[in-house]
Parts: structure tokens; sequence; C-alpha cells
């Protein structure tokens, strides 16, 4: 949370306040995060849709609450592979301040969560917020409850004190981005001239660090999500009965999806790669300057052997190459047991990570017709269909721009140390919609710790984390026009706060705030 609220009206007294108050709140917030992490938002499962509708309420009840203008947003409904159609959650939009005279910052993030279940391997229950040792555990709490929450309080705090905002901050909260933000890109564009007309910049922060270093995120991959479907006999057969007398749909699809990617990672789609931005010498020598550790990477994973050993190629590998994943297949047999069925019907689900300067609607026609050629080779009577669900384009911004410098400032004051500029290999499809819609500039800055199982068991937003991310929130009082906010240029952030640290944690670390935390950090994470 950077940012801009910092303070050219705010005086040194009231600053203080300011930071009081945050570090007197830090139980109520994880409360808040624990509340919101109890609600099973899985915008990927259509029968938890409900829950999904209550979480976007929450959020308007919040902001309204703290006195934003707080509008739901209806962005109509999406279709369901069975014909019939469901109501998408509602957006919600606020608004804290019209000031013509003070820049716009709006917030962008999402509330909705990847599936979970304890049976999945989580080692507490995902929906009720967990701690251990200094960890919040919990499905959503990194990704992104609570980087949205922290947003949140940041403004939360100014209101309580009934201390004027330095600029005005709008929300723009979702709760289908990890389904690939279904009805936001038309409500943007619907907005452009209204929502959007005055806002200056976008934050995002749903993203993490690489390292134990603070970073700045300038790129994420794009996303295509397939859906494969082969269907045979009309219904599940004995194998025993009917095996080696059926051409089976599972041995067909099987036999389609072995063809996408080689076991050493080389798409075998043709053309894929055509359009993939050369890597540049300059690309080069800014990855070797990252701090990254392949070993300790590889062991976190817990696999003997990474596709590649050399530092950039691995970072390359991840954030600025193409990839193919396989998810699932629907209707196979996956329970513990032994059913010996034929599955009638099968669907493989897949996806491509894409990168500048690939285009969805490209990728759609490559993947579709490799897959319809390898199929018809083999000649089987079972029918194949192939359709792409999520078609979200990769993203990336100039890291010259102003910005960046002024995101490099606000690190190097807080942590004393250079952001390490960084991408992500994964996606936020509203990304680029904002870039290439609303022309404004926008700011990856990550939260997130480098470890937090984003998408996986046992995700975790961790307290001293959370701590280190919010202290980029606070900026120093500043004189007019010196600041971020009233220049573009700069932030300047209190070098002075001390975030509440967790109990458990030395409490009387020598040296700055600065140095105590990062220190504290270390020990933690090591
Ligand atoms: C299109 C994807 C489902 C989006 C998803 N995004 C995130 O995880 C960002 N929080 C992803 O898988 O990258």
């Amino acid at each position: 949370m950077v940012l801009l609220l910092c303070g050219a009206a705010v005086h040194s007294f009231r600053f203080d306040e300011l930071i009081k108050y945050v570090d007197d709140h830090q139980e109520e917030y994880v409360q808040t995060l624990r509340e919101w992490v109890a609600v099973e938002s899985d915008s990927s499962d259509v029968t938890k849709r409900a829950e999904l509708y209550r979480m976007m309420d929450m959020v308007g009840e919040k902001l309204r609450k703290m006195g934003g203008k707080v509008e739901l947003v209806d962005i109509g409904e999406e279709q369901l592979p069975d014909g019939s159609s469901l109501a998408l959650p509602k957006v919600v939009t606020a608004q804290f301040g019209s000031d013509v005279n003070k820049p716009t910052v709006c917030v962008y993030g999402h509330v909705d969560v990847q599936p979970a279940q304890k049976e999945d391997g989580w080692a507490t229950e995902p929906y009720n917020l967990t701690e251990i040792n200094g960890n919040l555990y919990g499905r959503g709490a990194s990704d992104n409850k609570a980087p949205v929450l922290a947003w949140i309080h940041a403004v939360e705090a100014f209101k309580a004190l009934d201390m004027d905002l330095p600029v005005n901050v709008k929300y723009l909260i979702e709760g289908m981005e990890e389904t690939g933000s279904n009805g936001l890109d038309a409500m943007i564009k619907s907005q452009k001239s209204t929502f959007f007309s005055d806002v200056d910049y976008i934050i995002i922060s749903d993203c993490g660090w690489l390292s134990k270093r603070p970073a700045l995120t300038y790129g994420t991959r794009g996303n295509c999500y397939f859906f494969a479907e082969v269907e045979g006999p009309k219904q599940d057969l004995h194998s025993g009965v009917y095996g080696g007398t059926v051409i089976e749909p599972m041995t067909d699809l099987i036999g389609i999806l072995d063809t996408l990617i080689s076991p050493s990672g080389t798409i075998l789609i043709p053309g894929i790669r055509d359009a993939v931005a050369p890597f540049s010498d300059e690309e080069w020598k800014m990855y070797q300057d990252i701090e990254f550790d392949v070993e300790s990477y590889r062991e976190k994973i817990g696999v003997e052997q990474l596709m590649y050993n050399n530092k950039v190629e691995l970072l390359a590998h991840r954030w600025r190459h193409p990839t193919v994943s396989i998810h699932g297949i629907n209707g196979a047999f996956s329970a513990p047991g032994t059913k010996t069925v034929i599955p009638a019907k099968v669907t493989g689900k897949f996806s491509i990570r894409q990168v500048p300067d690939m285009d969805p609607a490209v990728v759609e026609k490559q993947v579709t017709d490799h897959l319809h050629s390898v199929f018809a080779k083999r000649k089987s009577p079972n029918k194949l269909k192939v359709k792409m669900i999520i078609g979200a384009k990769p993203w990336l911004a100039d890291i010259k721009h102003s910005l960046y410098e002024a995101g490099k400032a606000a690190v190097k004051r807080v942590f004393n140390v250079d952001a390490d500029m960084i991408r992500e290999g994964g996606t936020i499809p509203i990304a680029r919609t904002f870039q290439d819609v609303t022309e404004k500039s926008i700011i990856m800055l990550p939260i997130g710790g480098f470890d937090d199982g984003l998408h996986s068991q046992n995700e975790k937003m961790s307290r001293v984390q959370l701590s280190l991310g919010m202290s980029l929130t606070y900026c120093r009082p500043c004189e007019p026009n010196s600041c971020f906010v009233c220049t573009g240029h700069e932030w300047l952030v209190a070098k002075s706060h001390v975030p509440v640290l967790p109990k458990h944690l030395p409490q009387n670390t020598p040296g700055n705030t600065v140095e105590c935390l990062l220190q504290i950090h270390k020990a933690h994470v090591d």
C-alpha cells in the first residue's frame, strides 16, 4: 500500500497519530482478514456463487462504513457449459475524495479465490485463518485478500482520525479474477469516461516478492485456458466387458495432450513461439543482477531437478517464455479406489502462459488446429471439441516511467535496499485492459512473500511480510509539491514508522527500524 497516502497536508504531529492508529489496530486488521478468508469465494465453482455475492457485499459494506461513495456495479451474466446463465458477482467501486487539485489513485484487487479443500493436503482448514509461528494460513490470505485489505485499512486510518486524504483514492475490487475476470473488460470500457476519467495512476498488489528482497513487478504472462472434450460411447462402460472393443475417449485425450509439450519443456504446437519477443542483452543483464537462489528455489518446491539450473535461464522461462501446463481431466475416475470404468466423455484442461507479443486469438487458432490435426491422424470415431475458456493477454510496463522511479524511491527509503525489478509468471487478466483502455500508468507493488503458496496447499501471508509491505503505505509529511502524489515523481515514505512486531519475535533488536525489520524477516524466513 504504498503510497500515496503521503501528505502535503499532514503535519508530523498528526502523522504520528496515524502511525499509532495503524499499529494499535493490527489485531482488528487480522480479524477482518479472518472474516474475509472465512468466505468461500471460489469463483471457479458455480455452487459457491452465493458466497461470492456475499463477499462482494462485505467489501461494499466495509468501504461504505468508511464513508466512501460506493457502487456495486452489475456486470451481467456468464454462460455455463450446460447452456444456462448465472449472474456474475458485482464489481465494487468506491471513491474517497474528488478534489480536482489532488491526484487520483485507483487501487485494483480481487477477493475471489482458487479452490481449496483440507483433503488437498492442507495442514489447517483453508477457510479458517490460522496463525502458526507468525504466518496467517488460509485460502486467499495472500492472493489477494490481505493486500486488498491493507489498501483499505490505509485509507480507513485517515478517515478514522478525521484526517484529510492527500490524494483522491478509488477502489475497483472484483470477484472473477481467478477465472479470467469475466465481464470486467466491458465494464472498464463502459466506464472509461466516467469512473476512470480522473484516475491518474493504477496500483495493483496482486503479486509477491521473488526473494527476501523487496521488489517491483513490471510484467505478467497472459493465460489461454483450454477445454478439450473427447466424447465416445453414450455412457460409461465396464472395461472387462467392453475393453478391447471400443476406442476409448481417455486414450485419445491422453494421446493428444501428449503432443502439446515435450518432456524437456519445448512447446510442440506449430507456430506458437513465432511472436515471442526476442530476449535482449539488456534483459539478460537485468536478470543477472536479480537476487534469486536457484538451489533454494528447487529445494522449496521439493523436486530433484529443475528444467534449467542457470538463474537467468530459469527466470526467463518463468517470466518471459510461454509454457503449457496440463491441469486436470474432468470425467476421469479420480477417487482413491479401483473402479474399472471406461469413461464415456472426458475433458482435458490445460493452459498456455503467453508472453509479449503473443495474441490469444492467434494462440486459440494454433492450438485448435493442432489438436484437430493430431486427433484426425488417430482416425478415432470419437468426437473432439476444443474451446478456449480464458484468453488473457500478457502485460508489460515501461520501467523507465516515472511511476517506477517513484516505486524504486519508496522501496529504497523504506527498506534501504534497491528493489529487484521482477516479472510475474502468473496472470492478472485485467492489467492489459487497464493499460490499453484507460491509457493510465500502472504499477504492481508486491506485498506478498516469495513463498506464500498461492493456489497451493497452505497458502499464507506472514505478519512480518504484511508489516514490511504496510510500511510502504505510510508516507511522511512532505512539503507541498515535493512528494510523489504532488509531482508524480517521488514517494516519500516514513523511515520512522515502527510497526508493532509479532509478539513471538524479539522486540529489542538493535539498529534502525528498517534494519531491524529486515533482520527479523531474515531470521523468520531462514
Ligand atoms: C487467468 C488466471 C486464472 C489468473 C490467475 N491469476 C492469479 O493467480 C493472480 N492472483 C493465474 O493463474 O495466474
